[in-house]
């Protein structure tokens, strides 16, 4: 049977997301990006795309790693000025009726009380359409804005997310019962309050003993996306991802990505097949292999190589700026993306080694994922043999301009893989997660946030009689 593609779009709310210096190109409208109608249009055409949804990352710092500073990061408008992912979907979510949308927010900054509404709303305005993007944050700067010297070691990060999923399972999946909203006019009860449970949540760095503060949206638990690829990163994505981005910059390195991290999900309880996994990649499509390689030569001539050494120093937390551009990136120790660092110490697909060099002039344009250019044909072969021969459910695109890089994806890759029966002809109905897995709107019973539930084995939920006391008696007892 001809193995299925799915296609994400990455975007960011800033210029040139992953493609720094492609600003200048006269045909780029990332600068558009405090427009809504930049996300409209965008969101219109990814649908007619047939993509399974938006990713829209974020960090809360600058890329002052290179160079010590943020010079080079404001110079290339490097993800600075960068502005909110959330307040962008409802505008999306208002033009179309299938396309997912996956917001990344970090679990280091924000207390999971209110970001848990935040997302039920948007799970109830998008009618289920709303996946979180699960971050532990790599730059330095973020923690310092928010008063620490530093940020958490690398796998303390992982530690104080554990904990702030749970608080926001049991608020999602544990504190109201489906049909706690009764509505009932005779009687005048809104609320049935006998359905809605105190969840009791006392940890090491969260107390939330009180109610979820959205009734239950479609989904309830949005999906659950996550990037992280150490190995303390994929034990957690393990545990709790629905879908997965890898970035690997060689089909090698991609291939062993997957299979650790589909190996891992068995070792977490899950099935192999329980995470959809898209790899991050680049398309430059044309009408024929030629035009396209004209095209990516063009492309090339605006990227910056300093953009992509200011990006790929924030991703490894180490300043390539002391590096001759013609060294090998040799032995470093990371506090930020250690996968990123493993995977440029592996030699490429040619079996060379990579100098800094390389790794900027790779880095400016779609971040560490590969370029493919071609026709629609040549591009097609290109993902249908990468797919097969990694293991990879399809690709999260990153764009050198945008909306061309996405047009051009719909005009030339998307109807051959249609043609081949490699890609979905029409959406099917329901919840992204629906749209996932086929399974229905909420989370499948062997994932970690269904322990929570009222009644499983991990619900911390207060008895009524107690959450129900006066509120001077439950504070007595907790
Ligand atoms: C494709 C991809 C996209 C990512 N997007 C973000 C992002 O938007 N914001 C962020 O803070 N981290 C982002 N990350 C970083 C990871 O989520 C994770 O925090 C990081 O990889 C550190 O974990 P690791 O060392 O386990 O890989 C991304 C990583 C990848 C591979």
């Amino acid at each position: 049977m001809t193995r299925r593609i799915r296609f994400n779009a990455f975007d960011m709310n800033c210029v040139a997301h992953q493609s720094p210096g492609l600003w200048r190109h006269p045909d780029d409208r990332s600068h558009q990006y405090k427009e809504l109608t930049y996300w409209t249009d965008l969101a219109r055409l990814l649908e007619r795309g047939r993509f399974d949804g938006i990713f829209i990352a974020d960090v809360l710092g600058t890329y002052d790693v290179y160079g010590g500073n943020d010079t080079a990061a404001l110079r290339q408008g490097a993800q600075i000025p960068v502005a909110d992912p959330l307040l962008l979907v409802s505008a999306m979510a208002a033009v179309t009726d299938h396309l997912g949308f996956g917001v990344t927010t970090g679990t280091g900054f924000e207390h999971p009380y209110p970001f848990a509404r935040r997302l039920s709303t948007l799970d109830h305005l998008t009618k289920g359409r709303i996946g979180w993007n699960v971050v532990t944050g790599y730059l330095p700067s973020a923690a310092r804005n928010f008063g620490a010297a530093d940020q958490l070691d690398h796998d303390e990060r992982y530690d104080q997310a554990d904990e702030y999923l749970e608080v926001l399972y049991k608020l999602w999946e544990g504190s109201w019962e489906d049909d706690a909203v009764v509505r009932d006019a005779a009687a005048g009860v809104y609320v049935d309050p006998a359905k809605v449970h105190h969840i009791g949540h006392g940890g090491k760095h969260f107390t939330v003993p009180g109610i979820h503060l959205s009734e239950p949206s479609p989904q309830r638990t949005p999906v659950i996306y996550q990037a992280g690829a150490s190995s303390r990163g994929v034990r957690f994505a393990a545990e709790n991802a629905e879908a997965i981005f890898v970035a690997a910059p060689s089909k090698r390195v991609l291939a062993r990505t997957v299979r650790t991290v589909r190996d891992a999900l068995v070792a977490a309880g899950r099935d192999r097949y329980a995470a959809r996994i898209y790899a991050l990649a680049t398309l430059v499509p044309d009408a024929t292999d030629e035009a396209a390689r004209r095209k990516h030569q063009e492309y090339l001539s605006y990227a910056s190589v300093e953009g992509g050494l200011v990006f790929v120093s924030g991703w490894m937390g180490v300043d390539l700026s002391h590096y001759d551009l013609d060294d090998p990136i040799g032995e470093v120790h990371s506090n930020a993306i250690r996968s990123i660092v493993a995977a440029f110490q592996e030699s490429d697909d040619e079996g060379r080694e990579w100098t800094v060099r390389d790794i900027g002039r790779f880095a400016a344009i779609g971040g560490v994922g590969p370029v493919f250019v071609g026709s629609g044909e040549t591009i097609a072969d290109r993902l249908q043999e990468w797919a097969a021969d990694t293991d990879v459910d399809g690709f999260n695109l990153a764009y050198a301009i945008t909306p061309g890089t996405f047009e051009d994806v719909v005009r030339y890759v998307v109807p051959v893989l249609t043609e081949r029966g490699a890609y979905r002809t029409e959406y099917e109905p329901g919840t992204l997660r629906d749209q996932l897995f086929g399974a229905g709107d909420r989370l499948p019973d062997d994932h970690r946030g269904a322990r929570y539930r009222l009644g499983a084995p991990d619900s911390t939920v207060l008895p009524d009689e107690l959450s129900r006391e006066p509120r001077q008696a439950v504070a007595a007892t907790g």
